[in-house]
């Protein structure tokens, strides 16, 4: 399969390596990553180590691919959604943490597009070199109900003929906000108190607040029309907590490099739905403008910016 990953950053660099093995993949990322990789291939260490050499480009404007995946941070969604909307595929496939990405891939591009959840660790150690930091599968299924049952087969076909774990599902947009629930819990919780995933396991204040955000986000799921029980919500937090207990999570490790969180797609997600729905969400909102209000105060950067 012709495959191109679009935000060639931490887990696009893993995943379009790890599919390098099998297909033909292009990176589109930044320099000085995309000139490393050109240079000197793209070496992937942690979990396994394994050096391979996808193509890798700056600028995607008019490409082609059976796939393209798109890996860049939420809020770059809307740009990614506008190149590739100039390009040809047969398929996109979002595997961002958040909601909201699928909806702005749809309004973009002509071909079918699919949800994705990505539960492996990617952190990009330096130009060139992908640190893999857990092992993680993949879930994908069609986003929209008219859209193409059969294309998630295909792209899960190829997927684990790389050797990637992954599992189609019919019913993404529940998974999502499961997904959604940790995100909005473990995320600004623990970004907000400065500790690891872990603290949010052991009983006290932040494991309480975390839980309350995440019923909270559970209520708002099913105001909006999809079935999550509190208690899923709960023991998800509650699992990934203790799962990544040593871990930081990718809000905490953005506020502590003064860069830009995803907060919009997160916690800012659940609030708008709670507004659109006539339900509740004091909790997200808090969180949100908490964190919001630190991004402003910081003037904070993104990662193109350094
Ligand atoms: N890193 C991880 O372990 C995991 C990340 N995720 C999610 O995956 C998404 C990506 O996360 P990371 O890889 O950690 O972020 P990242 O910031 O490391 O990678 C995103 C990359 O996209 C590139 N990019 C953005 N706009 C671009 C454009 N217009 N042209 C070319 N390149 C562009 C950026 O330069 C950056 O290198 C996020 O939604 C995150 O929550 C999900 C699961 C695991
Ligand atoms: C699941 C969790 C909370 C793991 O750290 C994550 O997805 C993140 O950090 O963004």
């Amino acid at each position: 399969m012709d495959i191109l990953v679009f935000g060639a950053g931490s887990l696009g660099s893993l995943v379009g390596g790890l599919l390098a093995r099998t297909h033909d993949v292009t990176l589109v990322g930044r320099d000085p990553h995309i000139a490393a990789v050109r240079r000197d291939g793209l070496r992937i260490t942690g979990v396994e180590t394994l050096d391979v050499s996808p193509a890798a480009t700056t600028d995607a404007t008019g490409a082609s691919a059976d796939l393209a995946v798109v890996a860049v941070k939420a809020y770059d969604t809307e740009t990614a959604a506008t190149v590739l909307a100039n390009g040809d595929y047969d398929a996109v496939l979002s595997l961002q943490n958040g909601m909201g990405n699928e909806d702005v891939l749809a309004a973009h591009v002509d071909a079918p597009v699919l949800a994705g959840t990505a539960t492996c660790g990617a952190r990009l150690a330096d130009p060139g070199h992908v640190e893999w930091t857990g092992r993680g599968t993949i879930t994908l299924g069609p986003w929209r109900p008219a859209d193409d049952a059969e294309a998630a087969e295909r792209v899960a076909a190829a997927f684990r003929a790389a050797d990637l774990p992954t599992e189609v599902a019919a019913d993404m947009r529940r998974r999502l906000w499961e997904k959604l629930a940790i995100n909005a819990a473990i995320n600004p919780v623990t970004a907000l108190a400065r500790v690891a995933n872990g603290a949010l396991a052991e009983p006290g204040p932040l494991a309480d607040l975390a839980r309350a955000a995440a019923v909270e986000t559970a209520t708002v799921a099913r105001a909006d029309g999809v079935d999550l029980a509190d208690e899923t919500a709960k023991d998800a937090v509650a699992t990934v907590a203790r799962e990544t207990a040593r871990n930081r999570s990718s809000m905490h490790r953005d506020v502590t490099r003064g860069r830009r969180t995803e907060i919009d797609a997160i916690n800012g997600y659940v609030v708008d739905r709670a507004r659109a729905t006539g339900a509740s969400a004091p909790i997200n909102r808090t969180l949100a403008a908490l964190i919001r209000g630190w991004e402003t105060g910081a003037g904070v950067s993104t990662p193109e910016h350094e």
